[in-house]
């Protein structure tokens, strides 16, 4: 499986720039999520390595050729789409076998090719029906049959499972991440969901406005996210983020109406005394009464914990909470924050340097007790 290079690569359209010189490796059978809002440009990027849309200037390498002027068909790659773009008069079998009948396979061999791809994607019942008769995970895993049965070297999806409901996309997503563990193809995956991101990714890429915020595993955008951008857009919910004046001597941060935050100072270096942006994830604030204090608004169920929303010197804050506060509106919502646990960005929205080797934190893991069982009588 090649390797995809990216190199300085622009897209204008007209006079609109949409894409601003963008450089990325994807590696070696890598599964590589371009992840941003709507209009940052990660479909047109897709489309230029698929060979869709011409490129304004820059190179696209596929291994170790410059593929820039090669025909879609001459690249090697195969694209699964959103709305799926399946033959609505054929059957599954003659969609996913079309390619290899235009390419003059003869029949036999395309039969034993596509009950092959059928049977890995779980379509092998499917194979006599017409599109219009198969649930939507059904038509995209057509989709998908019909990209894979050309053997591509890359993998190109552009938000496959956007036409799904929830609980679908959960099984696709597991279903897609088993087909590259199995295959190994390089594959670059376009969503704006970053749930999907997470899940799916060996490396996100975070794309806004036409450049690219942060490349990363997905431990590494969550833990250590470049700008305040990623930070708040990774996760759900987003990173906290509070405006504050820095106090580098004594290792502290106020906000706006005079509370205080103390941050790790053996850990962050270059913290200029003046305002800064501090940042917390809600799951690493503890409800502790005394503490620091927003007022609480209102919360959110998620079954398995609540998240409290509340605002602190004018801004929104959210932390999470296990088990029932008997919070009201307008009361105090106390809570503390461990030194290491706090983010520090600088007004331009760029995460401070921090001191050495930071690693992501691990999860302690306490196995459980072994079981005892009594014995028989
Ligand atoms: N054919 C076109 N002509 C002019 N502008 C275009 C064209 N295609 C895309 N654009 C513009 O390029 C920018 C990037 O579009 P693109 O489709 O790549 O975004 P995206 O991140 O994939 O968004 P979405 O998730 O909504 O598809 C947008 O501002 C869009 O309006």
């Amino acid at each position: 499986m090649p390797k995809v290079t990216l190199t300085n690569l622009r897209k204008s359209y007209g006079r609109n720039e949409v894409v601003h010189g963008v450089s990325l490796t994807i590696e070696h059978g890598e599964f590589i999520v371009l992840l941003g809002p709507s209009g940052c440009g990660k479909s047109t990027l897709l489309r230029m390595v698929a060979g869709l849309e011409g490129i304004t200037a820059g190179e696209i390498a596929i291994g170790p050729t410059v593929v820039n002027k090669l025909e879609p068909r001459e690249r090697g790659c195969a694209m699964v789409f959103q709305n799926y773009a399946l033959y609505p008069h054929m059957t599954v079998r003659q969609n996913i076998g079309y390619s290899l009948k235009v390419a003059g396979m003869s029949r036999a061999e395309r039969t034993v090719k596509v009950e092959e791809v059928a049977g890995t994607l779980g379509l092998s019942d499917f194979l006599d029906r017409k599109p219009s008769q198969l649930s939507g995970g059904q038509r995209q895993r057509v989709a998908m049959g019909r990209a894979m049965i050309r053997e591509p070297k890359i993998f190109l999806y552009d938000e496959p499972l956007s036409n799904l409901d929830a609980q679908l996309r959960v099984a696709m997503r597991v279903e897609i991440r088993k087909l590259h563990q199995r295959l190994g193809t390089t594959t670059l995956f376009v969503t704006h969901d970053q749930v999907e991101a997470m899940t799916l990714a060996d490396r996100i890429v975070i794309m806004n406005k036409g450049n690219i915020e942060q490349v990363g595993k997905p431990a590494e955008v969550y833990h250590r996210p470049a700008t305040t951008y990623v930070a708040r857009f990774i996760g759900n919910p987003g990173m906290n983020l509070l405006p504050a004046v820095a106090d580098p001597g004594t290792g502290i941060v106020r906000l706006a109406d005079g509370q205080v935050l103390a941050y790790d100072k053996s850990r962050w270096r270059d913290i200029a005394p003046g305002e800064i942006t501090v940042g917390f994830r809600a799951e690493v604030a503890r409800l502790a009464p005394g503490g620091f204090s927003a007022r609480y608004d209102f919360a959110e169920e998620l079954g398995s914990a609540q998240l409290l929303h509340g605002t602190v010197a004018g801004k929104s804050v959210t932390v999470q909470s296990v088990g029932n506060t008997g919070l009201r509106p307008g009361d105090p919502l106390p809570f503390a924050i461990a030194p290491h646990e706090l983010h520090l960005f600088a007004a331009s929205g760029q995460r401070f340097a921090e001191q050495g080797r930071v690693e992501t934190p691990a999860r302690s893991f306490t196995p459980a007790p072994a079981p005892t069982y009594l014995p028989v009588a």
